[in-house]
């Protein structure tokens, strides 16, 4: 019998706010949180490289079971790549969680799946969990083909990885439609396309590994609407963007348990 897996609920602030307004809202957050709400749910919360230090130092400071995570990291380890923020740098923060092939890096930065693949080789190699998302655009949900593009995200995300490392990362399926839309997915669309990324782990992998991942849902989640969506079966979180700025509401989210779903 595999161990339950632990809801994970991760806030992705995106290019917003400074490193002073980063300790703020985690200081917010913490009073709206109880230790045993932190225990039992998974929070970490995502801030832009120049906050980093300072959340951290907050996080140590005060004691808090929050976990920290980064946006996005080079595949190279180090050297002549200006711009470029390397997994060792962000391991000697004490970052534990890279968003990789986040589809606003695949959109505008031009990310494909060998650099994807590339990041999350770079994440693995220096102790980080990468958050590889992966998710479809409109037109692909349209056509009726964002189960295999998705699975397809997945596959090549995961090219080269071995099972002991597979086993541990964390998926975030993002349909892109939904992202910052207020659209969201129906809590079936998530399932659909959660449940299909974990029978792709089981065929890359083997059951075990695929047990063991956890699967988030991420597209304009809000307090209204998360505990219809981690009320399915494959669902086991979520990455929030927009409400994760608002200390009450993303606190609200990680109480998903005291919702009725809707
Ligand atoms: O990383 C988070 C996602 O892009 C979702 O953003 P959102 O909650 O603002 O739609």
């Amino acid at each position: 019998m595999s161990e339950p897996r632990k809801p994970i609920i991760a806030g992705n602030w995106k290019m917003n706010l400074n490193h002073f307004e980063a300790i703020l809202l985690v200081q917010k957050l913490a009073a709206s949180l109880t230790e045993p709400q932190l225990t039992e749910v998974e929070t970490v919360v995502i801030p832009p490289f120049t906050a980093l230090r300072s959340v951290q130092t907050a996080i140590e400071g005060d004691k808090l079971a929050l976990g920290l995570g980064a946006q996005d990291v080079s595949k190279h380890p180090s050297g002549a790549y200006t711009g470029e923020i390397s997994g060792g740098m962000l391991a000697k923060l004490n970052v534990s969680y890279v968003l990789v092939g986040h589809s606003e890096r695949r959109e505008y930065h031009d990310e494909d799946d060998v650099l994807v693949n590339g990041k999350v080789k770079a994440a693995f190699a220096v102790g980080l969990t990468p958050i590889l998302c992966v998710g479809e655009g409109l037109v692909t949900r349209e056509e009726g083909t964002h189960v295999a593009h998705c699975t397809n995200q997945v596959q090549a995300g995961l090219a080269g990885v071995k099972a002991e490392h597979a086993r541990q990362v964390v998926i975030a399926y993002e349909p892109v439609w939904a992202i910052g839309t207020g659209k969201t997915a129906t809590p079936e669309d998530a399932q659909e396309v959660c449940k299909a990324i974990r029978v792709k782990l089981a065929e890359l992998y083997d059951g075990e590994v695929a047990e063991a991942v956890r699967i988030q849902y991420g597209g304009s989640v809000k307090a209204a609407n998360i505990a219809s969506i981690m009320a399915q079966p494959d669902v086991d979180g979520a990455l929030v963007g927009g409400a994760s700025l608002e200390a009450d509401e993303f606190a609200s989210i990680v109480r998903f348990r005291e919702h009725v779903a809707r």
